[in-house]
């Protein structure tokens, strides 16, 4: 197995952060984007990165999905985390909670769940994908009275797309969206932010989830853990997460290159 590795600006000191290194991170990406490109390689699978200090070396970037995003050309990647049993799927991704509710529009929920749709059929070979939506507000917004997005965009959204034969529930409150009686024959759920549906998630599969972003061209997939650097050079980091990120980028990449053209 070739290592192709990137050099660094400065020699890596295990668990000490160094914006000079910051640079040397992107390139890792940019080149392992050439490679699927270039047809070389099937599928990516990331380790965490440390967004902020490559924020600190002067680099806007709020996570590996928006940046892969960018350099294959997907407006809306989506972010799914895969557990044992449970799929759970993000409409927005790394954004302040403030800036939530507006970057929620008709455009970008539609483009979303047709994204988790499509893939939810084409990745992972479910042939009608029965996907649960939570709403944003608290009880989906108890019509209207505590707060009108489901009301004015997700509701009119979800109509829209059951029209062109999706299977999909909700708005429900994402409170009891989890339970197992709601959850019974879910293939996703599609929570509205991050920490609306990844808390649950870990909580069922930490240490063997996998983070999976749906709309690229290619297969990626990563840990569903940071960077733990207080771990770093210690040996009791746990690769648990890494393992199944590769195993379900080997199966994913698999199923594609044996589906019918
Ligand atoms: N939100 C993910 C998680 O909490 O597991 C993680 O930060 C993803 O980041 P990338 O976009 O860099 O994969």
């Amino acid at each position: 197995m070739p290592v192709d590795g990137v050099e660094l600006a400065t020699p890596a000191q295990a668990g000490v952060l160094n914006p000079a290194n910051s640079p040397a991170v992107i390139k890792t990406l940019q080149r392992a984007v050439n490679l699927t490109l270039d047809n070389q390689v099937d599928a990516i699978v990331t380790a965490p990165v440390h967004k902020g200090v490559i924020n600190e070396a002067g680099i806007p970037f709020t996570g590996h999905t928006e940046m892969l995003a960018e350099l294959f050309g997907t407006a809306n990647p989506v972010m799914m985390l895969v557990a044992k049993g449970l799929r759970v799927a993000l409409a927005t991704t790394h954004l302040p909670l403030r800036e939530v509710p507006d970057a929620i529009t008709d455009e970008l929920l539609e483009c979303v769940i047709t994204t988790l749709h499509h893939d939810l059929v084409d990745k992972f070979a479910i042939a009608a994908p029965r996907i649960v939506v939570t709403g944003i507000n608290p009880h989906a917004g108890e019509g209207g009275h505590l707060g009108s997005e489901e009301i004015d965009t997700i509701i009119p959204v979800l109509e829209r797309l059951r029209g062109a034969g999706m299977n999909l529930t909700g708005p429900v409150p994402a409170d009891t969206a989890f339970i197992p009686a709601a959850l019974e024959g879910t293939d996703a759920v599609l929570t509205m932010y991050h920490d609306q549906g990844l808390p649950v998630l870990k909580r069922t599969g930490f240490g063997h989830a996998v983070n999976v972003t749906l709309g690229l061209p290619i297969v990626r997939t990563s840990v569903d853990h940071g960077t733990a650097l207080e771990l770093a050079g210690s040996g009791r980091a746990d690769c648990g997460s890494l393992q199944s990120a590769i195993d379900l980028a080997a199966e994913l990449a698999i199923r594609r290159q044996h589906r019918p053209t």
